[in-house]
């Protein structure tokens, strides 16, 4: 049967979009959702996303790895699916929905669409690095060869090592740019690459650089593989609350195809 889909990308992290507002998609079928998102024997993209319906929200969010598992919050794809919802007429200037890690705000803003991320409370500092929770795991630490720093090898070998072993967390390598600018490279669990940005891993990075003292700001540039990206957040003394995400988010093909 032929099924309609939607591409979408923010600075260069890409997902298939499917409106499941039917709920007919098989939520249970991970071989088919690793097989759309591959890049050679399906659509390819980092990630799928379902919009669904919600009681009381605009919509609701099921995010899904490129490996096909459910998985844990996505900044980028929360982005492109609050595009994507615009695009179909759900909301218009500003929505909610819910996802995996509970209620998130959107307001577009021109061409950037700010998603508020969640509360973070704990911060673990381990001097060789910083752990923390964005709505997914990641582990932040400085790399001054951003550049040529051969992100796949050391990520996955980061990712699948103590402390994190099966369950996995994402890895940022972080290289300082100026007082509040960053830039970011980030090794993905579920894609198990480097992708050309995380939007939870750039919210953890800028949180981090702050709570270090590498910044003094409450609003933090990041420069990713794919673009530009901004958070801005308010430090009080539970942590950090007032938390944005913002960038662009673009549809970039819509097509059909069997499954
Ligand atoms: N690309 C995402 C993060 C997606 C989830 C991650 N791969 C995980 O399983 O933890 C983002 O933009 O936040």
């Amino acid at each position: 049967m032929t099924h309609t889909f939607y591409k979408y990308q923010g600075t260069g992290n890409d997902f298939v979009m499917i409106d499941n507002r039917q709920n007919t998609f098989d939520k249970t079928d991970i071989a088919l959702i690793n097989r759309l998102c591959d890049r050679r024997f399906g659509i390819g993209a980092d990630g799928l996303i379902l919009l669904e319906n919600h009681p009381e929200a605009d919509f609701a969010m099921v995010y899904y790895n490129a490996d096909g598992n459910e998985s844990t919050m996505c900044g980028n794809g929360g982005r492109c699916l609050s595009q994507f919802a615009k695009d179909l007429n759900i909301i218009d200037k500003k929505g909610s929905f819910e996802a995996i890690d509970g209620m998130h705000h959107v307001i577009f803003d021109g061409d950037l669409v700010q998603l508020q991320m969640q509360d973070v409370a704990n911060i673990e500092d381990h001097k060789s690095y910083v752990f923390l929770n964005t709505g997914s795991p990641h582990h932040v630490q400085f790399e001054d060869q951003i550049e040529t720093f051969d992100i796949k090898t050391l990520g996955s070998a980061i990712r699948n090592g103590a402390p994190y072993y099966k369950e996995g967390t994402n890895v940022n390598f972080v290289k300082k740019l100026s007082s509040n600018q960053f830039e970011v490279r980030t090794y993905e669990r579920g894609v198990e690459d480097e992708t050309l940005s995380c939007g939870t891993g750039v919210t953890a990075v800028a949180i981090a650089m702050n709570y270090l003292g590498e910044t003094p700001d409450s609003t933090v540039h990041l420069k990713v593989q794919g673009g530009q990206l901004k958070v801005s957040f308010t430090k009080t003394e539970d942590g950090y609350k007032d938390v944005w995400l913002i960038g662009p988010a673009k549809q970039v093909f819509k097509g059909e195809i069997e499954w």
